[in-house]
């Protein structure tokens, strides 16, 4: 048989070959992920605490820094249409490829039972990647960083606590975007913690 006749070879194509290697780099070089974690329905310490310990049993991933916990106006909404929400930022070290940490947010999501119905409204927890590693793209499945995270306090402030020197790609420094948002309806909530798992 000659190297080409087999027929149950099929060439590979480019973009198949290239998505591998990507993930192949990945494998041996894990990358850092900024997550955001808000919830405001049901109890929303015990929320979060549960979705930071599920990350934390993702295999390939592992939880470098979890930030205060934070309560914050509900934003995007009409004022006191909603509860307020507890939000908080990890930071993590993944092997996983962009697109499996989108995947692994959402089960978490599944796990508290988040129902999808209104946009942006209220969840008991909701699971954003903030960033990854510098990667920017304007996929709609994916867009890194979160499209929206340089205008929402809730998303920078705890960032700021756990990486003061903190970049967003293609924004600019994270102390001064929170800067240029201000603090207002974000207040620490000193008297609770979130626990890094061990
Ligand atoms: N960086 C990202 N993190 C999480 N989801 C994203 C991201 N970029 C795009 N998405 C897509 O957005 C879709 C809607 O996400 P979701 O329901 O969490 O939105 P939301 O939390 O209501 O609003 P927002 O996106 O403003 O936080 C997801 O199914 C996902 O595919
Ligand atoms: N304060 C606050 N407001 C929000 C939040 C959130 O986590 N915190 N998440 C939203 C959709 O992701 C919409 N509005």
């Amino acid at each position: 048989m000659t190297p080409h006749s087999d027929p149950t070879v099929q060439p590979v194509p480019t973009s198949v070959v290239e998505q591998v290697d990507a993930a192949d780099t990945t494998l041996s070089n894990p990358q850092r992920a900024v997550i955001s974690l808000g919830s405001n329905l049901g109890n929303r310490l015990e929320t979060l605490q549960g979705a930071v310990d599920a990350l934390e049993d993702t295999p390939g991933l592992r939880v470098k820094a979890v930030s205060p916990v934070y309560e914050t106006e509900p934003w995007g909404v009409e004022p006191g249409s909603q509860p307020s929400y507890f939000n908080a930022v990890v930071v993590v070290k993944t092997t996983l490829p962009p697109a499996s940490l989108l995947e692994r947010a959402h089960a978490v999501e599944e796990a508290f039972h988040r129902v999808r119905d209104e946009r942006w409204g209220p969840r008991t927890i909701d699971v954003d990647i903030v960033a990854y590693a510098d990667v920017v793209s304007d996929d709609p499945v994916l867009t890194l960083p979160h499209p929206r995270a340089h205008e929402r306090a809730f998303v920078l402030a705890p960032w700021h606590d756990v990486e003061p020197e903190a970049q967003l790609a293609g924004r600019g420094p994270v102390a001064e975007l929170l800067a240029g948002v201000g603090r207002e309806g974000v207040a620490p909530r000193v008297d609770l913690e979130l626990r890094l798992p061990e």
